[in-house]
């Protein structure tokens, strides 16, 4: 079984508009409310390829229970601790340029906080956890890290997509895949990057640090996956952009999902790659049949 852990989940408002002026009165032209963050994420395309799956994390109140209703119609499992305050709605508005203002997150409570402690704590070797996305403000810092020391009591492996403290914190307990964007990995070691040859210096680090896979994805320009042996390059295919939100969470699933069946890196890698793009290619996530014809469509070099 695939858990994913989501602290903070959303509805991800997609809002339409062809000509934004602020401070006046815009129309949208079409919207779309979707269940949103990060692992929520990452189950849900897990669950189209048939991997088995359980989302957890905090839900709650009328936001909560429109992503638990839309996760059961789509047969997606969850066991999420509820609390008392509402999950976020994120806003992704689509104008002449993409702009995205995220909800900061409910309160959680010490008690609701520590429920989801002994959840993880029940899992089993044989099972994988990913770990995804910010943490809301209320929860202490060192959060993500006392969540990886329970669940790998029970030797069960670790996958993380988050940023800054958080993740550097984890990294010495040996995750199986990190994967930074290209700006939050130059935000992680507060540099910018100015030639190919930074983001692969960088990308090793992050192996130096504890990860034992890293994928830097760099939207449509593909991603480089960095192994303890080898660095590979990635291209995606090209075809017609309609919401790429939830394209780095798409990658992990499909890279975690493949690696499970396999235990090949390479074959993850294209799998990852091809289920990034085909979500940036579709309104929602995508779907498993658009994943499927776009793997041929994936190139990988061992560089
Ligand atoms: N415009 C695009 N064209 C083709 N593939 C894309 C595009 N945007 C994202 N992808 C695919 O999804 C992956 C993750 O996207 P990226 O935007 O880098 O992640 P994140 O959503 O975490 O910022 C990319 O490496 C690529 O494979
Ligand atoms: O937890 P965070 O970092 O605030 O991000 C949450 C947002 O990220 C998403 O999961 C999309 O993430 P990606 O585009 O990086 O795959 C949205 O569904 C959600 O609104």
């Amino acid at each position: 079984m695939i858990y994913t852990v989501t602290l903070n989940p959303s509805i991800d408002y997609i809002v339409h508009a062809d000509d934004v002026k602020l401070g006046e009165l815009n129309y949208m032209s079409s919207d779309l409310k979707l269940p949103g963050g990060k692992g929520i994420n990452v189950s849900r395309i897990l669950h189209e390829l048939e991997v088995g799956t359980t989302a957890l994390g905090f839900i709650g109140g009328f936001t909560g229970e429109f992503i638990t209703n839309w996760l059961s119609r789509d047969n997606v499992n969850t066991d999420f601790v509820n609390i008392q305050e509402d999950t976020r709605i994120n806003i992704k508005l689509k104008a002449d340029s993409e702009t995205e203002i995220n909800g900061k997150g409910p309160v959680i409570s010490v008690a609701e906080a520590n429920l989801l402690l002994d959840k993880v704590e029940k899992v089993s070797s044989e099972d994988m956890i990913a770990l995804s996305g910010s943490m809301p403000k209320a929860l202490p810092k060192d959060y993500y890290e006392q969540l990886v020391k329970r669940m790998i009591a029970s030797g069960a492996e670790f996958v993380i997509d988050t940023t800054g403290d958080a993740l550097k914190s984890v990294l010495p307990y040996g995750p199986l895949l990190v994967k930074p964007n290209l700006e939050e990995l130059q935000q992680l070691f507060d540099v910018t990057f100015s030639k190919k040859e930074d983001i692969l210096h960088y990308g090793k680090q992050l192996l130096e640090l504890g990860a034992k896979n890293v994928i830097v994805s760099m939207a449509g320009d593909g991603a480089l996956l960095f192994t303890e042996d080898a660095v590979y390059q990635g291209i995606s295919p090209s075809g017609e952009v309609k919401n790429s939100v939830g394209a780095g969470d798409s990658m992990i699933a499909g890279f975690i999902g493949e690696y499970r069946k396999t235990g090949d890196v390479e074959t993850a890698f294209k799998m990852g790659l091809a289920s990034g793009s085909a979500t940036a290619f579709s309104n929602d996530l995508a779907k498993k049949n658009d994943i499927l014809s776009l793997l041929d469509k994936v190139k990988v070099t061992r560089i």
